[in-house]
């Protein structure tokens, strides 16, 4: 993976922590953050990577890395490529070049729920939850985001900061400890973004890492900006 330290690079891009330059280090390795013995073992890593899309290369030779407790934060304008950073960081697109690495599920949280809409949403949930073999996350889930008393209602019929909520709970309920999270607060009010927030400080202060593409102001204290 090369040296200790690597400075991120990218055709116009940056990649800078509050700690100063990006450093790979060991996976696996006790992160002492806050004082905290962290309980989650995670990892992921950009290495050199680059995307092409629609015949444009929309970054280049970006190399970024997150351990325990980490997060990082992407940011740029519109059509820049951050929603490809994170479908890259999800396998759900491949790099032209590069590669990326990590320990750790990965849980999705991007435009499309992908919760069936016929279905109640615990049932949509439940869906996914026992793939990840957490069926029994759902209740608690909806609970952390505010949507146990709709447990019983269709999806179709949620609002949209309910289905951003619902797509969070989801997220949640995967047990995964590598968060990727597309502009998470699209469509949440002022308390659900707080809820939002509060529930990142609690993942990474058991040693989840997240990464964030978001255009509105998200508190993620120490994040590494990933700027497009
Ligand atoms: N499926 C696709 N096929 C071809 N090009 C695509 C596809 N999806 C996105 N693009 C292009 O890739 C570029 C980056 O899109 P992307 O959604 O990653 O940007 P973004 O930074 O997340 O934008 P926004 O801030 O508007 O959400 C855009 O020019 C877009 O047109």
């Amino acid at each position: 993976m090369g040296g200790d330290r690597r400075i991120a690079r990218t055709a116009g891009a940056t990649c800078r922590g509050a700690r100063g330059w990006t450093s790979f280090r060991p996976v696996g390795r006790r992160h002492a953050r806050a004082g905290r013995r962290c309980r989650l073992s995670a990892s992921l890593a950009f290495e050199d990577v680059t995307c092409l899309r629609g015949g444009r290369i929309l970054f280049e030779a970006l190399g970024f890395a997150l351990g325990p407790g980490e997060a990082g934060l992407v940011l740029g304008p519109n059509g820049v490529g951050k929603s490809s950073l994170i479908r890259i960081a999800a396998g759900l697109l491949a790099p032209l070049g590069g590669r990326v690495t990590g320990e750790g599920a990965r849980a999705l949280l991007s435009e499309a729920a992908a919760l069936d809409s016929e279905r109640t949403l615990a049932v949509a949930l439940g869906f996914w939850a026992r793939l990840d073999a957490h069926g029994d996350a759902v209740s608690e889930a909806l609970a952390a985001v505010g949507l146990r008393d709709i447990a019983d209602v269709p999806v179709r019929l949620l609002s949209t900061g309910q289905r951003r909520r619902a797509a969070f709970a989801r997220v949640l309920a995967s047990a995964a400890p590598v968060w990727l999270l597309d502009e998470p607060g699209n469509g949440l009010d002022t308390a659900s973004l707080a809820m939002l927030e509060a529930r990142i400080a609690v993942h990474r202060a058991a040693g989840g890492i997240v990464l964030v593409a978001t255009h509105q102001p998200i508190a993620l204290p120490g994040a590494q900006e990933i700027r497009l």
